[in-house]
């Protein structure tokens, strides 16, 4: 039987009473949680605070390592994930994503912060609501967000949901299941430390265990940095973090959150990196997105400066339009649809290992039969070439706004719908010469002259694409 509200409720409390033996007010009591191998660092002051090393750190050597025990984690009786499933109201569709803005470990996590005394150690530390008001977009009015991120309409509504799933979830889950003193804002607080300061802790014996996410008191004093300097593991009962390379006295001690675009960057953290800073060790760009072309092999669609993509929002409206666009007619688009037809997040993800992404524009079983296909294919160029270009018109050129990770976010995004126009219609152009029939030597010609005339990324997408899809190889030499 699932316990009753109340009896997580006194679980909670019981968690509270014996966590409040912990409670000390400083860095320093914190820092007792990696004893008996505390290293010497020194936290850098506010508002970006930093961890640094006051001692060297030996490349591949352990340098620091707290208890799980003191990890927040969503450790909780058993049957609380069902009975938050059960309290929780199902999913409004009101985003491009199907995905779970906020998951039930998110909430267990939350409700075992919020029932920490204000006493406890780690939370003495954790950055008051009025920091997290300055960056996190989460916690911004409708109008500040549609003046900081004017014209990305996508980012802006995936933000306004995550709002109200908020609200929602406070009182359909957090009010019934935490101390009845929480308010609202108690609830937004713990909500914005999980998005900036919970990671997923892989465990160094199992590499095929799911990652737990907790908070991590510590080691979540380490901001993000490319290349990585240090990474963290679970080994035996304590989660190590590892520096990398030899760090000296006085450098900063970071970790990286994940190969993120600056639009997750700024949901998620608050912050955004220029597209030189979001750069994979591999020199691909996180600030790019790319469109697969499933094949024989992955082709992405590159915008300029990078590889694989992460960044989607700024596509969203032109995918959805060409799905939409799909449903009302016979034909199969190869979307793998998301509930309600929305755009999933995973039609732009990274693809996996094993070249599972979906196809964005339709079959490919026969890559060298351009009949019948050709002007269904063409069709949704043209309709994503619009979509796109509407979308931009959204924006101010060039993009303006007071809040500096927001403009990083909105120059993206205008950089990389740019890219993909510029793509589409150069497929446009060859599909309507292709149709005219005039002899392959002037195409040939012609694409030749369209190739000086294209940025080399750009030229690589259309290349790839309309050998791949509209079956044109002949005409590239
Ligand atoms: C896990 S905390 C890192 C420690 C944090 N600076 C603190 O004061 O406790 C994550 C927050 O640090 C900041 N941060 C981390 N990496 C950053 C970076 N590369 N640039 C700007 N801010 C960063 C952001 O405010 C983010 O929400």
């Amino acid at each position: 039987m699932e316990p009753e509200p109340k009896q997580i409720r006194s679980y909670l409390e019981e968690m509270s009473k014996r966590s409040s033996a912990l409670s000390s007010s400083s860095f320093d009591d914190l820092l007792a949680y990696a004893e008996p191998f505390a290293p010497s660092v020194t936290i850098s002051n506010p508002p970006n605070r930093c961890l640094i090393a006051n001692t060297p750190a030996t490349a591949n050597e352990p340098f620091l390592s707290i208890p799980f025990s003191k990890l927040i984690t969503p450790d909780t009786p058993l049957a609380f994930l069902s009975q938050v499933n059960s309290l929780r109201p199902p999913q409004t569709q009101t985003t491009t994503h199907t995905h779970q803005l906020i998951t039930n470990s998110d909430l267990a996590i939350i409700l075992n912060l919020l029932s920490l005394p204000q006493t406890h150690a780690y939370k003495k530390l954790l950055p008051s609501q009025s920091e997290f008001d300055a960056i996190l977009p989460v916690t911004w009015s409708s109008s500040t967000l549609s003046s900081n991120l004017k014209g990305s309409s996508a980012l802006i509504s995936e933000i306004e949901s995550l709002k109200s799933s908020l609200s929602s979830l406070f009182s359909s889950v957090i009010s019934k299941l935490s101390s009845p003193t929480t308010t609202f804002t108690d609830f937004l607080h713990a909500y914005c430390c999980i998005s900036s300061r919970s990671f997923s802790i892989k465990d160094a014996a199992d590499p095929n265990a799911p990652p737990t996410p907790a908070l991590l008191p510590l080691i979540d004093m380490c901001n993000h940095k490319r290349p990585r300097v240090c990474s963290y593991k679970k080994h035996g009962d304590r989660v190590v973090l590892t520096a990398l390379i030899d760090l000296k006295p006085g450098d900063e001690v970071s970790i990286t959150y994940g190969a993120k675009s600056s639009s997750e960057l700024l949901r998620d953290y608050g912050f955004a990196l220029g597209s030189e800073e979001n750069t994979e060790p591999d020199g691909s760009s996180n600030d790019c997105v790319k469109i697969t072309i499933r094949d024989n092999f992955l082709v992405s669609f590159r915008a300029p400066g990078g590889g694989a993509s992460y960044s989607y929002f700024c596509l969203s409206e032109g995918v959805n339009a060409v799905r939409e666009k799909a449903e009302e007619g016979e034909a199969d688009f190869g979307f793998s649809g998301g509930e309600n037809g929305a755009t999933s997040f995973e039609d732009f993800e990274e693809g996996d290992e094993e070249g599972e992404d979906d196809d964005f524009f339709g079959d490919d079983d026969d890559d060298e039969n351009d009949g019948p296909d050709l002007l269904d294919i063409v069709e949704r160029v043209a309709l994503l070439e619009s979509t796109l270009t509407t979308s931009l018109s959204n924006y101010d050129s060039p993009p303006t706004s007071s809040s500096p990770s927001c403009l990083i976010v909105l120059d993206n995004d205008v950089r990389i719908i740019k890219f993909y126009v510029k793509v589409c219609k150069a497929i446009l152009k060859i599909a309507e010469l292709v149709s005219k029939e005039v002899s392959v030597d002037e195409i040939s010609k012609y694409l030749e002259e369209m190739k000086n005339m294209t940025e080399i990324n750009e030229w690589e997408a259309v290349v790839a694409f309309c050998k791949l899809k509209l079956a044109l190889s002949k005409y590239f030499c």
